[in-house]
């Protein structure tokens, strides 16, 4: 194949001819704009330009494998590199740009989980700060989610010998540092050029568990590779393990090939997503899309034909796309006997988000539950996890000391993660706020905002009266503002009334 000239590539920057350089070869992605998950209005910004530095943020470099073989043209002539026009709308606000430490804080500034929020914000592109702040519909269930905390109160004992307290507790029989852990989220590129190694290295340097997405921006077997690598470092003396987040594919087979790798590479549980049959509503995101549509002057595209999208190997990770074939709307209680067959290690199904669905997951004999409304980001007013919890410990409480029971949305506080566990939690996940740390800060803003939640949980268990977790009960909780307001069978109710 002879080499292409930038200036060749320059000329297809329309819907009707669209190429673009990526890792110095061209493509043509005309056929593709349509089918493309994250939509063809990022494609199209793209046209005519070199894309691999924005696409790397997005995805490992092996998607490109994904298109045809003929979508590739050839090698660009290294020495026309400069004739390639500009990509449309640059994002100037880059996070490693030279004025970075006048718009963010010193990380020491972050005393508290919304700390590394603001200090997000001030460094991320737009659309990436969308992307981790969005929610579902008018933004009620994440509203929940961080006000719940806030209804339940301590009942503090006073003078009891709190010198030393300890903050230990095991999640599905690995010991961990904290009660709290990492949770899952998908295509973290878009915050943090190095996202999940830097990631995984924080959570790593503090023993924290961490849940790496079906959706990540790198592949499971890089992310292993990064967690093993740092491992090494510390002469395996620290006390993480990664879990596996599994989203399940239409594809049986591929689902299939998908356990066994995760199970070839060590990951420790799987972690099932099973509130997302589809993708929530994100509205900041769709007022987005429909901006960017219209600044390539595509509005008259619908908004769903583009993000129809094709047959695809990866779960969707971002905002309101759809990605066809990721996401099974099929899946029923019974797929788990033949996942079963193919994954003998725990499983924990995230987004039980009522009493009925946590008892199903006990009689389909999985190791824990994971209440979750996924961040507020799936069902409009979901139930908090909190809110989960005690319609559980009213309706079922039989599971509570046969599952391990994992809460999380909205945590900002380490102390609140007692109040889960005094309502009979094993450990909580926290989302964002790590999220926002590691956009910020990288690495060391995921071991600061470990370290935060951890004092914060360590001063709340001296204030409480408690030196272990082991001490922790139902009655040192005031839960009756969120029990007023819990679920209750109809019959029950209407008595109630009368
Ligand atoms: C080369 C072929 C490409 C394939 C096969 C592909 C595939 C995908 C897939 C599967 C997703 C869904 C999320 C995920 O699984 O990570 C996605 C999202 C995304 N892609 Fe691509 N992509 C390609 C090229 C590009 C290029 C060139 C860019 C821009 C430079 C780009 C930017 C994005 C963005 C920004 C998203 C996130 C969606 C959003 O913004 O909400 N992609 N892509
Ligand atoms: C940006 C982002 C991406 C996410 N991606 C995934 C994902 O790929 N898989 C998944 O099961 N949950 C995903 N979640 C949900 C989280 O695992 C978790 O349930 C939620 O973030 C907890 O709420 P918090 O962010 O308020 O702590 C994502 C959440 C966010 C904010």
């Amino acid at each position: 194949m002879s080499l292409i000239d930038g200036a060749e590539v320059t000329k297809h920057n329309s819907r009707k001819s669209c190429w673009i350089v990526l890792d110095s070869k061209v493509y043509d992605m005309t056929d593709f704009l349509g089918n493309h998950p994250g939509g063809a209005a990022v494609l199209m910004k793209q046209a005519g330009s070199d894309a691999t530095t924005e696409f790397k943020k997005y995805h490992p470099l092996e998607y490109v494998n994904q298109l045809p073989p003929e979508a590739h043209l050839g090698a660009i002539d290294p020495n026309t590199f400069g004739n390639l026009r500009a990509p449309k709308d640059a994002e100037t606000n880059d996070p490693a740009s030279a004025n970075e430490e006048e718009r963010v804080p010193h990380v020491t500034m972050c005393v508290s989980c919304p700390d590394f929020e603001k200090a997000a914000k001030a460094v991320l592109p737009r659309k990436s700060y969308i992307y981790a702040s969005t929610s579902a519909n008018t933004g009620l269930s994440l509203k929940s989610n961080v006000d719940d905390w806030g209804r339940i109160n301590f009942r503090p004992r006073v003078m009891r010998n709190v010198g030393n307290v300890d903050t230990r507790r095991a999640i599905l029989g690995h010991s961990s540092p904290y009660p709290f852990y990492i949770s899952p989220m998908g295509t973290m590129g878009a915050l943090h050029a190095e996202a999940e190694p830097e990631m995984v290295r924080g959570a790593v340097r503090k023993g924290s568990h961490m849940v790496v997405s079906t959706a990540s921006s790198r592949t499971p077997e890089q992310i292993m590779q990064s967690f093993e690598e740092e491992q090494k470092k510390l002469q395996d003396a620290s006390s993480t393990q990664l879990f596996f987040q599994f989203y399940m594919p239409v594809d049986r087979n591929k689902a299939i090939k998908l356990i066994h790798m995760v199970k070839m590479l060590g990951y420790k549980g799987l972690w099932i997503t099973v509130d997302t049959p589809v993708l929530g509503k994100r509205t900041a995101d769709r007022y987005l899309q429909a901006e960017e549509l219209l600044a390539v002057g595509m509005q008259e595209d619908s908004t769903a034909e583009w993000e129809a999208g094709g047959e695809n190997a990866y779960a969707p990770a971002m905002g309101g796309r759809v990605v066809s074939g990721q996401l099974s709307p099929h899946t029923t209680w019974e797929d788990l006997k033949w996942i079963r067959k193919e994954w003998d290690g725990p499983i924990v199904l995230k987004g039980i988000q009522c009493a009925e669905d946590a008892k199903l997951a006990y009689q389909y004999g999985c190791e824990g539950i994971l209440l979750s409304n996924h961040g507020g980001r799936q069902i409009h007013t979901a139930p908090s996890s909190l809110m989960t919890l005690l319609e559980i410990r009213t309706y079922c409480p039989e599971v509570l000391g046969k599952l391990e029971i994992f809460l999380d949305g909205g945590l900002r506080d380490g102390s609140d993660v007692l109040k889960a566990l005094c309502l009979g939690a094993t450990a909580v996940g926290v989302g964002r706020p790590y999220l926002y740390a590691l956009a910020a800060y990288g690495t060391q803003g995921v071991e600061r905002c470990t370290d935060v939640l951890a004092e914060e949980l360590a001063t709340g268990m001296h204030l409480l009266g408690i030196t272990s977790l082991d001490q922790v009960r139902p009655n040192m909780v005031n839960a009756t503002r969120l029990l007023n307001e819990m679920w209750r069978p109809e019959s029950v109710a209407m008595k109630s009334r009368l």
